[in-house]
């Protein structure tokens, strides 16, 4: 999704007026994302996004994201920029909530991801993990282990509604996440997030990242083990070993992993698709409403958090 709150064009034009964009042709809300407002705008400067924060984006965190994109985008990671307003701020308030304008970027994500882009992927996140030493802000993952059970607590009561059983199943996993959760690993800036709709290909060449706003400092190897349950797994949940070899090796040869991050990869992959199963089980049952919201399904990473539950060696995802 999505959009949740309308803009006018009226209030739009006044808003746009402190931007060095031009002036505003059509501008129209755009259906694919989760988690924000998001509108493609055309004036005559050119194309851009509009973003207006909801309610997982505290305005506070605003500096460290757009700083963020600018940061890794003077490194020569490809990334969307912030536009700035005449008085230099990235921020406005736009329809009551907190907006900013990032400029377009060409390319689209891959519906149905092969092998040879998940090794681009790989390589790029391992870029992005070395372009974000040397970032100045930092930011605690709101969504690691305490951030989950936050989730979890908001939900647990309903959990069997979706699936029988899930919240024996879920609260087992707490009681190992306590005991077992990686502590000692390389850390640094993480997107979080980089699901395939948030990496674009222009033909087979990767064109860049969007959708910096789960952006942290955590694990780096957690990242890795997102994008394995992202793009690794098939639409029936099976785990694409080819796809995994390549995403790994692609990650390797820009960021070698050390042994213990190898070595803790079904954890950081169980606690990943725990993370992602918890908030769409959440907006499963507690229903963000507006126009083009399209709800995501807990299912889906409830079959892969059972998959990584069985994993006996690291060396299965594809490591080599
Ligand atoms: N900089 C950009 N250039 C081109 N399209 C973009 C850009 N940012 C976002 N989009 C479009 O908006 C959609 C939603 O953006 P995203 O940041 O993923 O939203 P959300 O944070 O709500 O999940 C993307 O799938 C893409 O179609
Ligand atoms: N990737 C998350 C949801 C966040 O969506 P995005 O549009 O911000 O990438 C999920 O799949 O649950």
């Amino acid at each position: 999704m999505a959009v949740y709150t309308d803009v006018t064009e009226g209030e739009l034009g006044a808003f746009l007026r402190d931007y060095p964009v031009g002036e505003l042709l059509s501008y129209k809300g755009i259906a694919e994302g989760t988690e924000n407002s998001n509108f493609l705008l055309h004036t005559t400067g050119g194309s851009f996004i509009l973003t207006l924060y909801e309610k997982r984006v505290a305005t506070h965190d605003l500096p460290f994201f757009l700083g963020l994109m600018d940061h890794l985008a003077a490194k020569g990671l490809s990334c969307p920029l912030p536009v700035r307003r005449a008085d230099g701020e990235m921020i406005g308030t736009l329809a009551g909530r907190s907006a900013a304008i990032i400029t377009f970027l060409e390319g689209m994500w891959p519906r149905r991801p092969t092998a040879a882009h998940c090794r681009e992927v790989g390589k790029v996140l391992a870029s992005m993990h070395l372009a974000g030493a040397d970032f100045g802000l930092s930011r605690a993952n709101a969504l690691g282990p305490d951030g989950w059970r936050e989730l979890w607590a908001a939900s647990r009561e309903r959990a069997d509604e979706v699936e029988p059983g899930l919240a024996a199943e879920v609260d087992a996993d707490f009681e190992t996440f306590g005991r077992e959760w990686p502590a000692d690993l390389p850390t640094g800036i993480i997107h979080a997030d980089l699901f395939p709709d948030n990496v674009f290909f222009l033909g087979n060449e990767l064109s860049g990242l969007i959708d910096f706003y789960f952006a942290c400092n955590d694990l780096l190897a957690y990242d890795l083990a997102t994008c394995l349950n992202a793009w690794c797994f098939e639409k029936d949940c099976s785990y694409n070993l080819t796809k995994g070899t390549a995403l790994l090796a692609g990650y390797e040869s820009v960021r070698p992993l050390s042994a213990a991050e190898k070595q803790a990869l079904p954890m950081l992959a169980r606690g990943s698709a725990l993370r992602f199963m918890l908030t769409r089980l959440y907006d499963w049952l507690h229903g963000p409403e507006g126009d083009l919201v399209v709800k995501r399904d807990p299912a889906e990473y409830i079959r892969k958090m059972r998959f990584h539950r069985a994993i006996v060696s690291p060396q299965e995802y594809g490591l080599s």
